[in-house]
């Protein structure tokens, strides 16, 4: 049994007749403090798949476990970092990372808060933004806080539906890096989702497709056995990056062409209607 496992999960929307199944059979198995990158195009499923991996929605057919127990609501222990930071701007950098220590930790002192707090406020590298508001800050900043507040949670899965996808490409670069630190001083079970291959090479131990919705499922798995720590700057110039980083573009292109053509396949049929000529009565 693996620490976090999806079985055979189909889900989809609107009413009977007519629903669109978004996902179809989707299996994954997931290690504990494994890293996982689900990559998929737009619109495949990836942030449906997110809601249901945090108990926000729950599947048609199949099964969610963490531990071996399904996961049938969200919970602390399932940590989410949306794509949009979503930070109280009223709130300080403390304040908004207080808000969640203070609703999972209730038993704490005021001091022993602090240290967490701060703890978590470090290791984002924001000690110097702490009393700053959400608006004095900059994307990736708002998106470290967003992180912090996550984690200061200590959920048991941390999922994250493209976190760095707002950013620039300079910050999201710094940002990968500290994802990384961070996941190595803070170890613990990852499923990340993002529409970047190099960002899912770089980050991930194991990449996983998702497949052309609709009904999609999850593929056969990439494993990364390109040695930690990475080095964006030499991966680029190491042939066993450039092999993998190949195999998986020409993998999600050729899944892209064939459901075109499954597309094309399922076309309307259109009715056999001859033009009727009113002027020539
Ligand atoms: N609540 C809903 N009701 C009806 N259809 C939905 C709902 N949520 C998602 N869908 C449909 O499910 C499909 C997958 O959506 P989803 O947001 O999971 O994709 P995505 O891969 O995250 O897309 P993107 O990368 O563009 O955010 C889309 O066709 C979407 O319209």
């Amino acid at each position: 049994m693996s620490f976090l496992e999806m079985e055979n999960v189909s889900v989809g929307f609107g009413l009977e007749g007519f629903r669109t199944e978004v996902l179809r059979d989707a299996s994954l198995s997931v290690e504990e403090n494994e890293f996982i990158a689900v990559i998929g195009f737009s619109g495949s499923g990836k942030s449906t798949l997110v809601s249901m991996l945090t108990g926000l929605l729950r599947p048609d057919k199949g099964v969610i476990k963490l531990k071996g127990k399904e996961i049938t609501r969200p919970g602390p222990h399932l940590g989410i970092v949306f794509q949009n930071y979503s930070l109280l701007p009223w709130l300080s950098v403390y304040g908004n990372i207080e808000l969640a220590a203070k609703k999972v930790f209730p038993e704490y002192s005021k001091a022993q808060r602090k240290e967490h707090i701060e703890r978590y406020i470090e290791m984002v590298s924001l000690t110097p933004a702490r009393d700053k508001k959400p608006g004095e800050l900059s994307g990736g900043m708002r998106q470290r806080v967003s992180l912090a507040r996550t984690l200061c949670m200590q959920p048991e899965v941390l999922i994250m539906d493209e976190p760095l996808s707002a950013l620039d490409a300079l910050t999201r670069a710094n940002l990968q890096d500290e994802l990384v630190r961070i996941w190595e001083e803070d170890k613990r079970t990852v499923v990340m989702i993002t529409n970047d291959v190099d960002e899912a090479v770089l980050l991930a131990d194991r990449i996983v497709p998702l497949t052309m919705g609709p009904a999609a499922t999850l593929a056969e798995s990439f494993p990364v056995t390109l040695p930690r720590p990475r080095d964006r700057t030499s991966l680029n110039t190491n042939p066993e990056f450039k092999k993998l980083r190949n195999e998986i573009i020409h993998f999600m292109t050729a899944m892209n062409k064939e459901a075109k053509m499954l597309r094309v396949d399922r076309g309307l049929s259109m009715p056999d209607v001859k033009p009727f000529d009113f002027t020539a009565a």
